[in-house]
């Protein structure tokens, strides 16, 4: 009798079927694969045989692809040049537009003010120095006053401080100041303040600055109009916002932030003007233009940006350097990039340094608030061809200069200030040509607000203003520091 099947049959082939089979599948697959690339054409480059050494006339036909190769290289050598001058002549139409249109802006803003407080970054007084705005004030007649800010006082050592100080005073009416960095939750940054007296939100100046304005302005017996002038990222919207007490502009870690002419009122007989930064002139050493001219995320050449970091570092003490960034030695500054790429995890698929946004993020940094860098003034006081004697003392009359002193030692005495152990040697390129580039249909925007739209703004800028807006980087750190501190000083001990 025939047993019943109980399972099903077995689906196991013989290896000799099974590898059969197998080795159909593979050659199918290549054939179809050649078949493929031979519609596609063929994607190797046949390999150059070269000439063989039997073939006549072979030294001749040597030669002559010899000269074919060299033509080729001189083409491109041709159109690398005429690149190079049309580049050129891009800049030097640049230029000649910043300056036409720097006649007409350069007169709103100096002939709108009564005093013009030209902003300088302490540390590198003389190259946030503009001669054409300086000229422009000195030499505009109508009794116009122009006041050195010397800003960003907590960056440098004191002595360094002190020795500015002295030389800046005897061309112009200096005032030291230092901006509260820290004005972004108001309600917090009161809080902190009333608590804590936290540094951040601290400025120091202000009163100084305030009184000598005030002072003018009862000299003139009227309400006065101060323009705040200088190139990006010194702290114009920083000393306005200090001096009003409360955010009123816009500040930001990149260069540029303001973007058109702003009023704000300090008090009744005080009008501060912030204007767009000056733009540094083509023209300037490579030094000057990377740490003064705005830098545009888009449009600006990676070369150039490189080339800015090399001046900048040619311009410091490598160990310094070295020690600031904790970095081992590097022999040029792509490999300091890269290293420092490396250290703060900026890098790319695969791990490759981010070279382009390292660059970026370090221009930013030098003309930020953190780095600690300073220059030394001049050993001998030479003025500038348009700063006469007589113009000095019309600068510095109906100013109190003694007073000014007083409480400039005031300022310096209050201030933490790092030492030069912990700051860079840095080498200054001298003043910075610029134009001041306002559109010529640009209105003043009065940012005057009553105090129940400024509360509302308040509350509306808490919510509104995006964590991850990078412009506000520095504040949104700043913020975390203080939250930080503030945690830590709840916690118990
Ligand atoms: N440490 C320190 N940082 C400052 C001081 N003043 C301003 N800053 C910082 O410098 C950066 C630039 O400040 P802004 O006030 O935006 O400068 P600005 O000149 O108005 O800049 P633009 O609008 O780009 O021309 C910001 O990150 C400020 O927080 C200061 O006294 N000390």
């Amino acid at each position: 009798m025939k047993r019943p099947k109980l399972r099903k049959a077995s689906k196991r082939l013989t290896c000799h079927k099974r590898y059969k089979i197998q080795k159909k599948v593979r050659t199918e697959h290549h054939r179809k694969v050649r078949k493929e690339a031979k519609k596609r054409g063929r994607k190797k480059p046949k390999k150059d045989p070269g000439v063989p050494s039997t073939a006549p006339f072979k030294e001749q036909l040597l030669r002559e692809a010899e000269q074919r190769k060299q033509r080729l290289e001189e083409l491109k050598q041709k159109q690398k040049l005429n690149r190079q001058k049309e580049h050129e002549k891009k800049r030097k139409l640049e230029a000649k537009k910043n300056a036409k249109i720097k006649e007409k802006a350069e007169g709103k803003v100096i002939e709108a003010s009564d005093v013009v407080l030209e902003v300088l970054d302490a540390r590198d007084p003389m190259g946030c120095r503009c001669p054409q705005l300086e000229e422009a004030v000195t030499c505009s007649g109508g009794g116009k006053k122009l006041v050195l800010v010397l800003n960003k006082i907590d960056l440098v050592p004191k002595e360094n401080l002190e020795k500015w100080l002295n030389y800046l005073k005897k061309e112009f009416p200096t005032v030291a100041f230092k901006s509260a960095t820290l004005m972004k939750d108001k309600t917090l940054v009161r809080a902190l303040q009333a608590v804590f007296q936290l540094s951040h939100t601290e400025c120091l100046g202000t009163k100084c600055l305030l009184k000598i304005l005030q002072e003018y302005g009862k000299t003139l017996n009227k309400a006065i109009q101060v323009g705040v002038v200088g190139f990006p990222n010194v702290g114009k919207s920083s000393i306005i916002n200090s001096l009003k007490g409360a955010r009123a502009c816009n500040v930001g870690l990149t260069r540029g932030v303001t973007k058109s002419m702003q009023i704000v009122h300090t008090d009744k007989h005080t009008k501060m003007l912030d204007s767009p930064s000056i733009i540094a002139d083509p023209s300037n050493s490579a030094l000057a233009l990377a740490l003064r001219s705005i830098i545009d995320t888009e449009e600006s050449d990676s070369a150039d940006l490189l080339e800015g970091i090399h001046a900048i570092l040619s311009h410091c003490n490598k160990q310094q350097v070295i020690m600031r960034y904790s970095i081992p030695d590097f022999e040029n500054t792509e490999e300091f990039l890269a290293l420092l790429a490396q250290k703060r995890g900026m890098l790319k698929k695969g791990g490759v340094p981010d070279i382009e946004n390292i660059t970026k993020v370090l221009l930013c940094d030098w003309t930020g608030a953190r780095i600690s860098y300073y220059s030394q003034p001049p050993e001998s006081q030479t003025l500038p061809p348009y700063l006469t004697e007589d113009k000095i003392a019309e600068m510095q009359e109906c100013f109190n200069l003694k007073n000014l002193e007083e409480e400039n030692n005031n300022t310096v005495q209050a201030l933490k200030c790092p030492s030069p152990a912990n700051s860079i040697i840095f080498q200054s390129a001298g003043m910075a040509n610029g134009t001041i580039v306002i559109e010529e249909e640009s209105e003043w925007e009065n940012l005057e607000t009553s105090k129940e739209e400024e509360t509302e703004e308040e509350e509306e800028e808490n919510f509104t203003e995006s964590d991850d807006d990078p412009d506000n980087l520095e504040e949104e750190m700043d913020v975390e520091e203080v939250n930080q501190g503030f945690i830590r000083l709840l916690l118990p001990v």
